[in-house]
């Protein structure tokens, strides 16, 4: 079966991009880990699965699967890279696009500058909501891996995030402590860690190991958790500059109950055709 596909980005973070409104698509997860090889395949750090909704309400429905084959609950820069190929591929001519992910309904939103602001949803606080095993919530947890002690938040946004403050992003042991993190036992369904320095209250810095992909240059839904972590901790205000390995992000988030705001960009590098 040869698919037509789409290679995007949002900061660096890459996605393969597939038409399933217009094409039958079958996937397999050893698949995805093949064509997701840099070397051996396309590359991509996700693969995003476009579909029809199944709500009449509804726009379209959007699959995520990490490059390790397993399919996930939200993806930020995805979001952004959907609503630009449903937007470039005629798909749709909406501004605001309706679409059920694995967690419910986001909604992104092409802006006259090019960018793309997304409502992220509401971030779900409670440990058994992100999942995370503890005994009561908290604003941040003591967690051990790797032989060290590290105070995370964690934060469910549609998927799991760990972030932890640290004093120097750049010198932070995301690759040994993030995987580490990343499937320790107190996360049941594994997690993405976070690593979080706080340059001013509008700006921090962020590193993500994430959940079946390995750390990369930028996480979307990590940098809306960071944030929503930053301000739960006293660090940060409402709306904050997101400086990520692949560009920045803007994140905006009012208090518990509300949703969380991303605003970024989001780049098609080319099209082409693979066998699945
Ligand atoms: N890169 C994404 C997150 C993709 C899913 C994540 N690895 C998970 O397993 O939850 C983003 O931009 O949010």
């Amino acid at each position: 079966m040869k698919l037509k596909f789409s290679k995007m980005h949002g900061l660096g973070n890459d996605f393969v991009v597939i038409d399933g409104v217009r094409q039958t698509v079958t996937l397999s997860p050893e698949r995805i880990r093949e064509l997701g090889d840099r070397h051996f395949g396309i590359g991509f750090d996700q693969l995003l699965l476009v579909e029809a909704p199944r709500d009449a309400d509804n726009d379209f429905r959007y699959r995520i699967f990490n490059n390790d084959g397993g399919e996930v609950e939200q993806c930020g820069n995805g979001a952004r890279c959907f609503a630009r190929f449903v937007t470039e591929q005629r798909l749709t001519n909406k501004p605001a696009i309706r679409v059920e992910t694995a967690r419910g309904v986001i909604v992104p939103q092409l802006e006259a500058d090019g960018s793309v602001k997304v409502d992220m949803g509401v971030p779900r606080l409670a440990p058994a909501e992100v999942p995370f095993v503890a005994d009561a919530e908290a604003v941040s947890y003591p967690l051990e891996a790797a032989g060290g002690t590290w105070q995370i938040s964690v934060v469910s946004m549609g998927n799991p995030h760990a972030v932890q403050v640290v004093d120097d992003v750049d010198a932070a042991p995301v690759g040994a402590v993030g995987a580490a993190i990343e499937s320790h036992p107190r996360f049941p369904e594994r997690v993405n860690a976070g690593f979080m320095q706080v340059v001013a209250r509008d700006e921090i810095r962020l590193r993500v190991f994430e959940r079946g992909a390995g750390e990369t240059l930028a996480c979307g839904t990590g940098a809306c958790a960071a944030v929503v972590a930053g301000i739960r901790r006293g660090l940060l205000d409402e709306t904050v500059k997101v400086h990520t390995r692949g560009g920045d992000l803007s994140i905006s988030w009012a208090g518990p109950g509300q949703p969380v705001y991303m605003t970024g960009p989001a780049v098609t590098v080319f099209s082409g055709e693979v066998e699945f």
